[in-house]
């Protein structure tokens, strides 16, 4: 999957978060959006994932099938940030049964070996709802990882995560990023060290 942004710019009422950006983001590349606190990172990820639309410019969508419209573009993204819910009232079971039957599952896995990539045997009946917020985070990086999905979208990857889990996160990435189209919001430079091209939301002011 290739996605292209040709001079997006997007505003919330009167003030413009971004304005002009120019990608194109390539099938297997590595992406991490940069800025301070607030500039405008997520709006971005929104847009590239189709969840916002562009205020001006455009975003557009090539498969190797050929090019995807915004409305079906998310069956061929992942994505992973703090703030997407999970179904509090689903077991850990439950909640990779009902993903997994929307997306495929990465070939090597099954809902097994998920749980142990997770260290979470102890906790597969558990209500997500009873999860440390660790275990939250730890949730929604493994669905989104082990999906084969072309691309993988990454806000703020080891928010809650301690330092046993950013090494999770690292190996998590290794073991699963393989041809992916990768893009990582990001602060922390261990959470973007993978990255080979970095767009710098402040140039785009
Ligand atoms: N739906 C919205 N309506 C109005 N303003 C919004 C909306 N969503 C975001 N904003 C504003 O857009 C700006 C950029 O927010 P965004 O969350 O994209 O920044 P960020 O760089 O991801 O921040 P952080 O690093 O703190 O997560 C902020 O000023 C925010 O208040």
């Amino acid at each position: 999957m290739r996605i292209s942004l040709e001079n997006a710019g997007r505003r919330f009422n009167r003030e413009w978060i971004f304005r002009g950006v120019t990608a194109n983001l390539l099938p297997g590349g590595r992406y991490a959006v940069l800025g301070p606190n607030g500039s405008g990172k997520s709006t971005l990820l929104s847009l590239i994932s189709g969840h916002l639309s562009p205020s001006e410019g455009k975003v557009l969508y090539q498969a190797a099938s050929g090019p995807v419209q915004v409305e079906s573009v998310y069956r061929h993204l992942s994505f992973a940030a703090p703030y997407l819910d999970l179904i509090e009232e689903f077991s850990l079971s439950e909640m990779i049964d009902f993903h997994f039957r929307f997306k495929p599952m990465d070939g090597g896995m099954d809902r097994h070996s998920l749980v142990e990539l997770l260290g979470m045997e102890k906790s597969k009946h558990k209500a997500i709802k009873y999860f440390s917020s660790g275990m939250k985070q730890r949730t929604r990086l493994a669905l989104a990882c082990c999906a084969a999905t072309p691309v993988l979208l990454l806000d703020e990857p080891t928010s809650n995560l301690d330092s046993q889990g950013v090494q999770w996160y690292e190996a998590l990435i290794e073991g699963f990023a393989g041809s992916k189209l990768i893009v990582v919001c990001s602060n922390q430079p261990y959470e973007y060290a993978f990255c080979k091209h970095y767009i710098q939301i402040t140039d785009y002011k």
